[in-house]
């Protein structure tokens, strides 16, 4: 939790120049990192039905009592728990977001980036001074399950929340189209896509790891006889051509320009003229998103994507010029109204 501050103790932090701002991301990295312990060791899932005293839950949890008091102290100071004489309890805020049962969640969130952060982030400097990425965060990522489990997680919750005004932003296909889902995981748009319209069959490719999920929804959906999940690199698969939808959600952003542009030519020969290609993006640098958490977080997940990936936050004038330049046409941009972050991108193939 951010670290508590009244307004007072805030003011000369944040609204003047008379404290540093630096001191309170550092505590504020200090709660991060042991909010993510808690996770880790299974505090809060431990204190889910009830306070214990820290004997018990050091038992519990497998810790060493003292270190454990001092975790729960910590995190007593940053607001995640509370103590009663010699009783730790989750907060309120902690049973709503951080168990695992919770129905919105969001430790898959808090468990992917802390893994990010304390695995990948330790060296960040070096992309910024070689200017490309220290590895491949997919490969990365399919070598660690768990972490690949929370981050498909993340964004099936995500495709859950934005699919339905998503589906009702692109034109209808042909009642017997096709659509191809270009790094779609866990399935969720194409599932989507292919609830709201009952002819329409998917293609979804993507490492054999991610498509684990994406086998549970389509299965769950009932659509094994109409989405078919290929495994393959979406840079060198074999695309086979005639598709009448190409999704490439949130793809672009990990790719370089050169990449990119090869990229958009193989979706241009995967589609029928007439056909679109529809990209979901965090636009970096948009006007009608003033500054705040969303454009923060754009602004930090773009040096994200370039330190792991070699990629970053595109313009909408970038990615039209790159889809002209593949042979796209009629651009359209929407921001999507259920997040100050993400963009629908939508272009028709010549
Ligand atoms: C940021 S995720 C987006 C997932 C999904 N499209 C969405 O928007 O929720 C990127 C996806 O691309 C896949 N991916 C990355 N590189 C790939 C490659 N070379 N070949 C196939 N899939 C790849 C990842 O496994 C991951 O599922």
């Amino acid at each position: 939790m951010p670290v508590p501050l009244s307004p007072d103790e805030a003011r000369p932090f944040i609204d003047t120049d008379q404290a540093p701002a630096a001191h309170l991301d550092m505590l504020n990295a200090l709660s991060f990192r042991t909010v993510v312990a808690g996770l880790r060791l299974g505090v809060f899932e431990a204190l889910a039905d009830g306070p214990l005293p820290v004997s018990t839950l050091a038992e519990r949890t497998g810790t060493d009592q003292l270190g454990l008091r001092l975790l729960a102290d910590a995190l007593v100071g940053f607001n995640y728990l509370t103590r009663s004489g010699t009783d730790y309890a989750n907060s309120a805020n902690t049973t709503r977001w951080l168990l695992r049962s919770a129905p919105d969640s969001f430790v898959p969130v808090l468990s992917f980036w802390g893994t990010v952060v304390t695995e990948l982030w330790g060296d960040l400097e070096t992309s910024v001074r070689q200017g490309g990425p220290t590895g491949d965060f997919y490969a990365w990522l399919e070598q660690r399950p768990d972490t690949l489990a929370d981050f498909q997680t993340m964004l099936r919750r995500l495709s859950g929340w934005l699919s339905e005004e998503i589906v009702s932003l692109v034109p209808a296909p042909p009642a017997d189209g096709r659509v191809l889902d270009l790094g779609g995981g866990h399935a969720g748009y194409t599932v989507a896509f292919c609830q709201a319209y009952p002819g329409l069959r998917g293609t979804v490719v993507d490492l054999p790891g991610a498509l684990t999920q994406g086998a549970a929804a389509v299965a769950e959906a009932q659509l094994d006889d109409r989405v078919e999940l290929r495994p393959g690199d979406l840079l060198t698969a074999d695309l086979d051509p005639g598709y009448d939808l190409v999704l490439l959600f949130n793809i672009v952003h990990g790719y370089d320009e050169p990449q990119l542009a090869g990229l958009l030519d193989r979706v241009a020969g995967a589609l029928r003229p007439g056909g679109r290609v529809v990209l979901l993006e965090p636009l970096a640098e948009v006007p009608q998103r003033p500054p705040g958490v969303a454009d923060s977080f754009v602004r930090a997940f773009s040096l994200n994507l370039f330190h792991t990936q070699g990629g970053r936050a595109y313009r909408f004038e970038d990615l039209a010029k790159l889809l002209a330049a593949a042979g796209f046409t009629d651009v359209e941009q929407h921001l999507l109204t259920r997040s100050d972050a993400d963009h629908l991108v939508i272009a028709t193939k010549l």
